[in-house]
């Protein structure tokens, strides 16, 4: 062999072994004694070949993950979702899940995967950061906007308006479907979009009033369901739902959030979303601050309410007031973007279970009807009665359809030292998922053996009942009752909205959302399924896990 090829061949070995050193560096690398599935630790994409396989066929990637934990036999296995990064640990045990919540702040807090996914569209926004004085400084500037005092007098009216109009919006739509089945998705997420609008700048975005006017082109698709076309939102509006949408890139590219980052700065229609959400926190801050000097304080938003306690503190100080901190635009979207879609999913959600449960809809119906005695069909009780009126079915039936919907798939929190779950040691730096829509929260669970669980999970064991493993599956509110009617909260895991420190910090807005929604469409309709056979009720991802579909027919109770 001549001097050249040697040399040749010597460069083609040399690269050849660097390859293979760098697959195997690259090759997913498990915790030791957490089950994991064989195949992946062969694949440098280690378990994502399988969740897309899933997705393709199912629209959602999470069965894959029941699949995995019954193959594995086991509550808690690992998974290799980045190329060369760590493994993940997930857990599918709501007891377990709630310790380490709650209890255990020590070993575990938000997980940068969880923050990442806000960071290219809202840097400061408070979910974003661990959990710290600055966090608690962001939590406080919006902290009394969950009061219910807040809630009642200031947030529900709006939330009171946004879904009225999306019920004369459907009773329009149904003049025309003549009761074949009408698809209110849409509508859904509109209506929930105009309330949260309504609850951060205290008018509607004007969603669902733009859907009115395409009502009289209601017409049948090759399916049966009737659908208008979607008019034009104004763009402003839109561009909440396009930034929201845009973070499942984060999620699903192995890039993670340097891809997002990228999107943000050069995709087309998301440039014109971040220039829109500009645009309109500037406009809604000057209003606010205008409005606050000319009516002495009055607030009748959450916008207003972060104004107005930002200028008394700089008048205090006396120092100019930040109006337009970074802090306060990222809160403010931040609050606008986190509780329009996870409303909407639980809505769909619950629209589905009225439908295939018609001896849930008829006592619901009823036990509202038998709290507001004296009014008529035609005419709701307001906001505030809704809001304040004790209605123990209504939070059982909301409890269940967050427990079978469930907007997210899986809690996500990072272990802060090393430590231990379920027997088993996890390194600093491991996202934790806790998954939501297996075992233990909607299927029976997988047995754990009690001296497994942590010190914190042991000392608790008795502050809720594990669900019942013969019914689990069932939609059914009577499990969150107790023996005298009233509402019990604790009657089993309740984990929809996270917990603990870093659980949701809108629940009592969500709730109220949920509440006011469940409740008009109650008092306004007999919500009837599309006709013919009922298939089981699957799933499809978007932003949150939502109902493959949601087609309704409605009965008018007002007449
Ligand atoms: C039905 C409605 C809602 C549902 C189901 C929901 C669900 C959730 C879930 C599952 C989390 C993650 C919790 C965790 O990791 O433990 C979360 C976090 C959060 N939610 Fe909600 N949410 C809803 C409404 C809202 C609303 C209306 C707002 C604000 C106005 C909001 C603001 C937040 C914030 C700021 C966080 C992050 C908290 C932190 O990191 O400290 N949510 N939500």
């Amino acid at each position: 062999m001549s001097s050249s090829a040697q040399v040749t061949a010597a460069i083609i070995i040399g690269i050849g072994t660097l390859l293979y050193l760098l697959y195997r560096f690259l090759l997913p690398k498990p915790i030791p004694g957490i089950p994991y599935d064989e195949a992946s630790i062969h694949r440098l994409l280690g378990d994502v070949p399988d969740l897309v396989a899933w997705q393709n066929v199912h629209q959602e990637p999470w069965g894959c993950m029941v699949k995995k934990f019954k193959d594995l036999d086991s509550p808690i296995i690992q998974i290799f979702g980045r190329v060369g990064g760590n493994p993940w640990v997930v857990i599918a045990d709501a007891r377990e899940a709630n310790d380490i919540m709650t209890r255990r702040s020590a070993d575990f807090d938000r997980s940068r995967f969880f923050g990442e996914l806000v960071n290219a569209i809202m840097p400061r926004f408070h979910t974003k950061l661990m959990t710290n004085d600055e966090w608690r400084a962001h939590r406080a500037l919006l902290k009394d906007t969950m009061s219910p005092a807040f809630l009642n007098s200031t947030s529900g009216p709006g939330l009171h308006e946004a879904f009225s109009q999306v019920m004369e919006l459907w009773r329009a739509k149904m003049a025309l479907a003549n009761d074949h089945p009408i698809d209110v998705e849409q509508d859904i997420m509109y209506a929930n979009l105009d309330a949260l609008w309504a609850a951060a700048f205290g008018k509607t975005a004007g969603a669902v009033e733009t859907q009115f006017k395409n009502v009289a082109e209601i017409s049948p698709g090759p399916d049966g369901v009737f659908r208008t076309p979607n008019a034009e939102i104004p763009f402003e509006a839109k561009a909440v739902p396009i930034l929201a949408e845009s973070m499942a890139i984060t999620a699903k590219s192995p890039l993670g959030g340097l891809h997002h980052k990228f999107a943000i700065l050069f995709y087309p229609s998301l440039r014109a979303a971040m220039k829109a959400k500009e645009t309109l926190l500037r406009r809604q801050i000057n209003d606010a601050a205008q409005r606050i000097r000319s009516s002495d304080g009055a607030v009748q938003s959450a916008t207003d309410f972060i104004i107005s306690s930002e200028m008394r503190a700089a008048e205090k100080e006396g120092r100019p007031a930040d109006i337009h901190s970074p802090v306060i635009y990222d809160e403010l979207y931040g609050y606008l973007m986190a509780g329009h879609d996870t409303g909407a999913t639980i809505s769909d959600w619950g629209v589905n279970f009225l439908m295939r449960n018609p001896k849930v809809q008829d006592t619901l119906r009823s036990s509202i009807q038998t709290a507001f005695p004296n009014y008529p069909p035609d005419e709701a009780p307001t906001a505030k009665a809704i809001a304040t009126t004790s209605l123990p079915y209504l939070d059982a039936f909301i409890e269940e359809a967050l427990r079978l919907g469930q907007v997210a798939g899986v809690h996500v929190r990072e272990t802060i030292r090393d430590t231990q779950i379920l027997g088993h040691m996890v390194p600093a730096g491991t996202n934790v998922f806790m998954f939501l829509i297996g075992q233990s929260i909607q299927l029976p669970p997988i047995d754990v053996p009690y001296t497994l669980r942590s010190k914190t999970s042991q000392d608790s064991y008795s502050q809720f009942p594990d669900l019942n493993p013969q019914d689990i599956m069932e939609f059914k509110p009577e499990r969150w009752l107790n023996d005298d009617g009233t509402y019990n909260p604790n009657a089993g895991p309740s984990l929809s909205f996270g917990t603990g420190l870093r659980g949701c910090f809108g629940k009592k807005l969500g709730l109220l959302e949920l509440r006011m929604f469940f409740f008009l469409l109650v008092w306004n309709f007999e919500v009837l399924s599309p006709i013919g056979e009922q298939g089981p009720l699957s799933r499809k991802q978007r932003l949150g896990l939502k109902p493959r579909t949601t087609y309704v027919r409605f009965r008018d109770l007002r007449k």
